[in-house]
This record gives C-alpha cells, structure tokens and sequence, in this order.
C-alpha cells in the first residue's frame, strides 16, 4: 500500500438483507487521519456500513477495500493480518461477562500473541501496565480486577475502549461508542479514539451531531441507506443536517 492508498475505499458498494436493501451505491473514500462521524436516523445503515468497512460483513454488490485490501478476496491468514491493523467497537461490545476486566483488555492484543501466552495470561494476566494505563485514561483505573458483569452499561462501554486502546489500531471502527457515556466522558473518549501519535483514522456513528463537530474532520449522513450528506465537519450545521434527520 503506498502513501496515497485510501484507508477505506468503497465503490458502488450495497448491502442487502433478503429482500431488504440497507446499503445502496455508497462511494466512499478515506484517507488516513481523518476521523469520519456517520450520521442518520436509526435504521438508515450506519451499523451496516460500519460492519462493511470492519469485515464482519461483506458487500452484496459493488466493492469495499481497507489499507487497499479487499477482505472478501483475502485467504485466512492474510484477513487475520488485516484485522490487527482494524479496532472495531459494536453496540453488543463483545465482552466476556464472566471474566475479571483485565482479560477484557488484554483481549485487544490476542491478535499479537501465541496461543500459549494467551492461555498463561488467562492465570497471571500479562503487560499489566499497558492494561492499568488504558483503564486510567478511560477512568476506569479501579476496575482492573472487577468482574466484567458488575459494571454498569457505560463502564463496560469504557471497557471496550480502553480493549482498544492496547490493541493501537491504525483504523477504528466503532458503532455508538458513546451511547451510554455521560457528555463529558463521551467527549474524552471521542478525543481518546481519534488520538494517536501516527494519525489514526476513525468512522464513528453518532447520535449526537454536536460531538461529531466537535471530534470529527468529516461527516457522511445516511438516508434509508444511501450517503446524502458528505461534509467537512465544520459545515455540518443543524440546518445542513435537517433533512438527515426529517421523519420519512
Ligand atoms: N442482519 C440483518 N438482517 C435483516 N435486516 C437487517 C440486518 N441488519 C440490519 N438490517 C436492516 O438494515 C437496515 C439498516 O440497519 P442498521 O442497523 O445498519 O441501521 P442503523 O442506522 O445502524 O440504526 P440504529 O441507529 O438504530 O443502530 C434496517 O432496516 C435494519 O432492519
């Protein structure tokens, strides 16, 4: 992949469910660095879309690459590859419930580690420190050894996060991440996702078109599963975003 490679590119890509069409003709391109907000009423494909670009759902018509890899042509082991370089959050957040926080976390890294020092860490927990300070920037420092099914709806969405975090993706992918978060916290973790060193490349949904101005460079609405709004975020104004949101 060169420089100039899009992180995400889709072309024409849409997605149907039986006779259901969720996704229809999106084109798309995003480069690295930019932090993309989707937004759109509930039911106009955000989920859909993301579940594209992360590759737990592939295109029923038209194409979808990531890092200029099309995942549905990609051999096991080369999708495994791909999907290191890829931090998604869904709305279920994927956490084992029974398990104390820190294997939550650490299942981040799973990815980048043998199936031995998996299964050991499951005893003695490993890189406790990458842990602890993922926890702490989501203020979560004291939940380490919590167990997962204590925690209320937005400390295990912070979980999720700070999973995330120790995996240090260079794309995230991430659906309502924020839905259950008090303002202040959904804006740290906001600024928390889009953060990196590198420039990392984020599309978040949102129901909240203020965040998306405030923590994104870009917004894409989506009606009844087509892009009708493709902005820079700054003209994403209530006025801008009016028929995104008018009861159809
Ligand atoms: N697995 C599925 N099977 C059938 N229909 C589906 C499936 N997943 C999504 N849909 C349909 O596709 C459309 C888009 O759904 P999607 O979840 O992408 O919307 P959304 O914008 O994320 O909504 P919300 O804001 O409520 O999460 C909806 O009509 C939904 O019912």
């Amino acid at each position: 992949m060169s420089a100039s490679t899009p992180v995400i590119r889709l072309r024409g890509a849409g997605r149907r469910f039986g006779a259901h069409e969720a996704l229809a003709g999106l084109d798309l391109t995003v480069h690295a660095g930019e932090r993309v907000a989707v937004l759109g009423t509930s039911g106009a494909g955000k989920s859909t879309l993301l579940a594209l670009v992360n590759g737990s759902l592939e295109p029923t018509s038209g194409s979808v690459e990531v890092f200029g890899e099309d995942p549905a042509g990609l051999t096991a082991p080369q999708r495994r590859l791909l999907q290191r370089r890829i931090g998604s959050v869904n709305q279920d957040l994927a956490l084992i419930e029974q398990v104390r926080v820190v294997h939550n976390v650490n299942a981040g890294r799973l990815g980048r580690w043998s199936t031995t020092r998996a299964l050991a860490s499951l005893v003695w927990p490993h890189s406790l420190d990458v842990v602890r300070d993922a926890l702490e920037r989501v203020d979560l420092g004291w939940a380490l050894y919590e167990r997962t099914e204590r925690l209320s709806g937005g400390e295990r969405q912070r979980v999720a996060i700070a999973r995330l975090l120790v995996q240090q993706p260079e794309l995230v992918v991430a659906d309502e991440p924020v839905s259950s978060l008090d303002p202040v916290r959904a804006a740290r973790v906001l600024d928390l996702l889009g953060a990196s060193p590198t420039g990392r490349t984020l599309m978040v949904s949102l129901h909240q078109p203020a965040l998306a101005r405030e923590h994104c460079t870009r917004v894409v609405g989506l009606r009844q599963g087509r892009i009708v709004l493709d902005v820079p975020a700054a003209d994403a104004t209530d006025e801008a975003l009016h028929d995104l949101y008018e009861l159809v």
